[in-house]
């Protein structure tokens, strides 16, 4: 009788219902966002994701196999390739030069975050990183399809936030979740209870930062 990545959700169900179904979230999808926030949250969600590719490369570097290594990649190349390529772009149409980028001054929510990710994997193992990582990939993945599913979403021209919705729905983003879900299920078959306890622990102090993070937007705080 194996775990699999779902198991992590159902232990800490009510922390990953508030982060995916977040008041950022709800008000992204229905376009009521106030845009100060959409910018504050993008402009730290910049730094997030370089602090996010190291992790990655962390995740590289403890990978005993050909199969480990090709994940982590993925994860590397996801957030490299996809995510902060259409970052910089997205940033620049919402006035936010790549100048200004670079001279951020990084808010506590995302030090906080992206630090117990990075210490996380240095003090444990693989999995623990994955684990650690997988509200980041699995979660936005998530909010996309849960924003899809919701009547009050609007899409397209009536959304100003509606390319960042796109971003999280596109084939890309999904197969990389789809592959980060098959690598944690295989992982988590065989872990024993006590592993799977540790394990939960982490995966709700990410999530419980996830959601510190979408409130960082709404409060513009710093
Ligand atoms: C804070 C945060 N979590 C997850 C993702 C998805 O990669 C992101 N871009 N930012």
């Amino acid at each position: 009788m194996g775990y699999r990545f779902t198991d992590l959700t159902t232990a800490c169900h009510d922390d990953w219902r508030a982060y995916i179904e977040h008041d950022f979230v709800r008000q992204l999808g229905n376009a009521t966002l106030p845009e100060a926030s959409f910018r504050h949250y993008l402009k730290q969600d910049y730094l997030f994701l370089i602090h996010f590719a190291r992790a990655y490369a962390l995740a590289a570097y403890k990978s005993p196999t050909l199969a480990d290594l090709r994940q982590a990649h993925e994860g590397l190349k996801t957030i490299v390739d996809v995510e902060l390529g259409l970052h910089v772009g997205f940033c620049s149409e919402w006035g936010i030069s790549e100048e200004a980028l670079a001279e951020l001054q990084e808010a506590r929510a995302t030090m906080a975050y992206t630090r117990y990710v990075l210490d996380t994997g240095n003090r444990g193992d693989l999995l623990d990183l994955h684990v650690a990582l997988a509200p980041c990939l699995v979660g936005y993945g998530e909010i996309a399809n849960w924003l899809n599913a919701q009547s009050t979403t609007l899409r397209g021209t009536h959304n100003p936030f509606d390319a960042w919705i796109a971003m999280y729905e596109s084939e890309e983003f999904q197969a990389a979740m789809q592959a980060e879900l098959e690598w944690l299920d295989a992982r988590l078959a065989d872990v024993t209870p006590a592993r799977f306890n540790e394990l939960s622990k982490i995966f709700r102090d990410a999530t419980r930062l996830e959601i510190d993070f979408w409130q960082m937007g709404l409060d513009l705080s710093d």
